[in-house]
């Protein structure tokens, strides 16, 4: 006989550690956030060891009583799909209110496991739990459990097991005899039919006319009116509406028991967390603390950190190759200077380079500054993206650099002569492949098409990993829950709570998640309103071409990448304000209740899973869709028309090739926006199968000169319109209505458009090549925008109303 798998559920407030508990006993790798909410869905694995038990991860939920849609994924688990038995899990630094679930959890008529978590923290404030006196009050079994640290874990999965065997739980507390009175009626007149231990969970229920439930028992006119005479009766003794009733009591009832089993020795104190909350959510100081910690995690992984291990994974394990440990690199940077100095340096290439400074040529500044710092590595990457512009401007740069460093020049020092030098991927291919007298065409696939593909992207996981670790760490040790709360005095004010704000932090990753997580929010007018504006943040596959832009045309300007992040916060402010004023999104936004839990350090583990789990989505990626769409845009810009005919060549000019063709077909659309260029239209093209894709063209298409103000502007399109296929179909299942998913799409697309268009033409004014009728359009844009931002609510907007638990 097959043996019966034994189903184990996870139930507990929110925040309290069901996950953390989840990843230790099933060697999972879910998502766990210092803040109330994390999970959204149930998850199952098995128990380390035992193949026949199931765990079930649940949402956290405060009571049985659902007002959120991940609230009714746990009850709805519990109640219908029956588990073999319920492991309660409990804060233990806030026993009080977690008991508030489990005397609920305990009606069920299945067996509850109580596991008391967070004891590390218990055990160091020095409180005192009376875990046998509890055990008694409650009728549970109860273990001490640290998910975090471990201890203590499998203690508790024994002891679920255990019950779910034996184990029955028998409801210790009772209400006062007006409400049992009541209780015994429901039971006998509606529910004799169901097995006798969930009757009375489903008789409280009825008491307190739960909709959820009535609705599911379907009972007769009559039946209800015969149960409403008994509810009224215990209403009008005990002079209160039923649902306060049972509310009231069950607290009275946990007030009770813990009088004798609960010492806590800092009541009163003002604990650490306080202390920083004082600061951090202070009325004027917590923005500004929010705008510089958030500049410092773009700017660190975007700027410095992440720009030098990017820079070593593009030009190095992508390009040429790089010195192993940095040996050699002084020496070659030394010979290459010399040898700069002396044969490109020359005295016409510096006067050359200095009429094109006068004349105001744009790049000219960026070559000559490298030129007097004697700074080789800037040289060569001002040249490389301004030295085409300069010669078409007729500027004559290019006969003596392509002389002295072209690919015909003698002497030149080669990086791979110094130190110990490992050459990079495309070397070593293109080595292997001439050597095994592979056929051109397949050589070209395979190192200018999939590895130049995939390698452009692959080239910005490190930049990824540190921006992924420095918002886990900010998530993990409690931050991001206090933001949540304090942008929920901003977001208030233009029709969205501070819960919106944890979507467009997970969005940070990713979007998809990022518009799922958008189930807390009880709302409907403000999840539409999530979903629609969470994509503006930048996700991690935008960050690339964030970096790109930054790199390739502002020569890693300190300033490009915070301002993505701040564009995308602008744009769900402009948003939020202008469609609060139309007839759809009217009315005023929930208001937001959301404990701040205790500050923690997060373990090293958790920090590196949370990083993983992000990254690991877009590494994969780029071994599918990436791979795939690389191929094609390498066949693409191969194939196309030679000399009247079609056909294949590998020196197509992209011009003539069918990808050149089709950009060219669609690229007006663009050209108001500055980039109406047939390689940046591709690449936006590309960008609505998956956002990695933008980097990718211009990693298969090399960049083209684009100014600063056009690429800006690129930029600011690829952020905020429509995100990429993947999200598109979260948006359509999350919405669950094609009118919704087309107008949030559309609206995307608008916008970004619009944005793009006055920051390109009214830029344009300031470089001092404006279009007339650009600029009219432009202003008109503008316009309207301040006049939706200006314009009265439609109906009065109480603002600035503030729950705090
Ligand atoms: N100090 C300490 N922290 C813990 C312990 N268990 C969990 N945590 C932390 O508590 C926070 C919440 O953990 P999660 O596992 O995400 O909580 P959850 O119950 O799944 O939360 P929701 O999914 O929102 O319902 C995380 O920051 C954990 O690192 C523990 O035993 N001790
Ligand atoms: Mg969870």
């Amino acid at each position: 006989m097959e043996k019966k798998t034994i189903r184990i559920a996870l139930a507990g407030n929110p925040n309290c550690g069901k996950t953390t508990l989840f990843n230790a006993l099933t060697g999972s790798n879910q998502f766990v956030g210092n803040w109330p909410g994390v999970t959204v869905e149930k998850k199952e694995g098995k128990l380390k060891k035992h193949e026949d038990v199931i765990i079930t991860d649940l949402p956290g939920i405060y009571s049985l009583s659902p007002y959120t849609l991940e609230e009714v994924v746990a009850r709805n688990y519990l109640i219908n799909e029956h588990p073999d038995v319920i492991l309660n899990i409990v804060d233990g630094t806030n026993l009080e209110r977690n008991l508030y679930l489990t005397t609920q959890l305990t009606e069920l008529g299945i067996p509850v496991v109580m596991a008391i978590n967070m004891m590390d923290i218990v055990k160091k404030n020095d409180d005192k739990i009376n875990v046998k006196e509890l055990s008694r009050e409650l009728g549970v079994t109860i273990v001490e459990i640290s998910a975090l640290k471990g201890n203590g874990i499998m203690d508790a999965a024994e002891a679920a097991l255990q019950a779910a065997k034996v184990g029955r739980t028998i409801p210790m507390h009772t209400f006062s005899g007006a409400v049992e009175h009541a209780i015994a009626h429901i039971e006998e007149a509606v529910l004799h039919d169901m097995p006798e231990d969930q009757q009375r969970w489903y008789a409280i229920k009825i008491f307190e006319r739960d909709d959820k439930v009535l609705a599911k028992l379907n009972l007769s006119k009559e039946v209800l009116a015969h149960i409403e005479k008994d509810i009224q009766a215990a209403e009008k003794e005990l002079d209160d509406d039923a649902e306060s009733i049972i509310t009231n009591e069950r607290y009275i009832y946990i007030a009770s028991i813990i009088k004798g089993c609960y010492k806590k020795k800092t009541a009163g104190k003002l604990s650490t967390s306080d202390k920083i909350d004082k600061v951090v959510t202070n009325r004027w100081l917590a923005l500004p603390i929010f705008v510089v910690i958030m500049f410092f995690v773009y700017y660190i992984s975007v700027s410095t950190v992440g720009t030098w291990a990017t820079d070593w994974a593009n030009d190095g394990v992508f390009g040429d190759g790089w010195h192993l440990f940095s040996i050699g690199t002084n020496d070659y940077d030394e010979a290459i200077t010399k040898y700069a100095e002396e044969n490109v340096w020359t005295k016409p290439f510096v006067v050359t380079v200095d009429k094109a400074v006068d004349d105001e040529v744009i790049g000219a500044q960026d070559i000559k500054d490298a030129i007097q710092e004697e700074d080789y590595g800037a040289f060569d990457e001002a040249y490389g993206t301004y030295g085409d512009s300069l010669a078409q401007a007729g500027y004559d740069v290019s006969t003596i650099y392509d002389a002295a460093l072209g690919d015909d020049a003698q002497g030149v020092p080669d990086p791979s002569e110094f130190g110990i030098w490992v050459p990079g991927v495309p070397v070593l291919l293109n080595n292997l492949l001439d050597s095994i007298h592979c056929s051109s065409w397949l050589q070209s696939l395979i190192v200018d098409g999939i590895v130049g593909g995939v390698g452009a992207v692959l080239g910005f996981v490190p930049q990824m990993i540190v921006l992924f670790l420095l918002l886990a760490f900010l998530e993990a040790c409690g931050y991001m829950s206090r933001i949540a709360f304090v942008l929920d005095r901003v977001f208030r004010k233009f029709g969205l709570s501070g819960k919106s704000f944890i979507p467009m932090l997970i969005g940070t990753g990713c979007g998809v998640p990022g518009i799922m997580a958008s189930r807390t929010i009880e709302n409907e007018r403000d999840r539409r309103m999530t979903i629609m504006t969470t994509t503006f943040i930048p996700c991690g596959a935008k960050v690339p071409i964030i970096a790109l832009i930054a790199s390739a045309l502002f020569h890693g300007a300190w300033w490009v990448a915070p301002s993505a992040y701040f564009i995308g916060i602008a744009a769900i402010v402009i948003s939020g304000i202008m469609l609060k004023k139309t007839q759809m999104f009217a009315g005023e936004p929930a208001p937001f209740v959301m404990e701040l839990p205790a500050y923690h350090m997060p373990t090293v583990s958790n920090l590196f899973r949370s990083m993983w789990e992000r990254a690991s989505s877009f590494i994969k990626k780029a071994g599918t869709i990436i791979l795939l769409s690389s191929i094609i845009i390498w066949a693409g810009s191969m194939f196309g028309m030679i000399d009247g005919s079609f056909g294949f060549s590998l020196d197509m000019e992209l011009e003539n090739s069918v990808l050149g063709m089709l950009g060219r077909a669609i690229c007006w659309i663009f050209a108001p926006l500055g980039f109406g260029n047939i390689k940046a239209t591709i690449a936006t093209i590309m960008g609505l199968v998956a956002k990695e894709e933008v980097v990718g063209v211009f990693g298969v298409l090399d960049f083209e000169g684009m100014t600063q103000l056009a690429a800006y502007s690129f930029l600011c399109f690829n952020l905020l319109c429509a995100p990429c296929f993947a999200a598109m179909g979260a948006i359509k299942r999350e919405m669950n209505s094609t009118k919704w998913t087309t107008f949030a799409i559309a609206y995307q697309c608008v916008f970004a458009y619009a944005i793009s268009l006055v920051v390109y033409q009214i830029g344009s004014v300031f470089v001092g090549n404006a279009n007339i009728i650009g600029l009219i359009c432009a202003v008109i844009v503008l316009l309207f925008i301040t006049y939706m931002l200006i314009k009265p609510y439609k109906e009065p907007v109480k603002l600035g109303k503030e729950v705090r638990v």
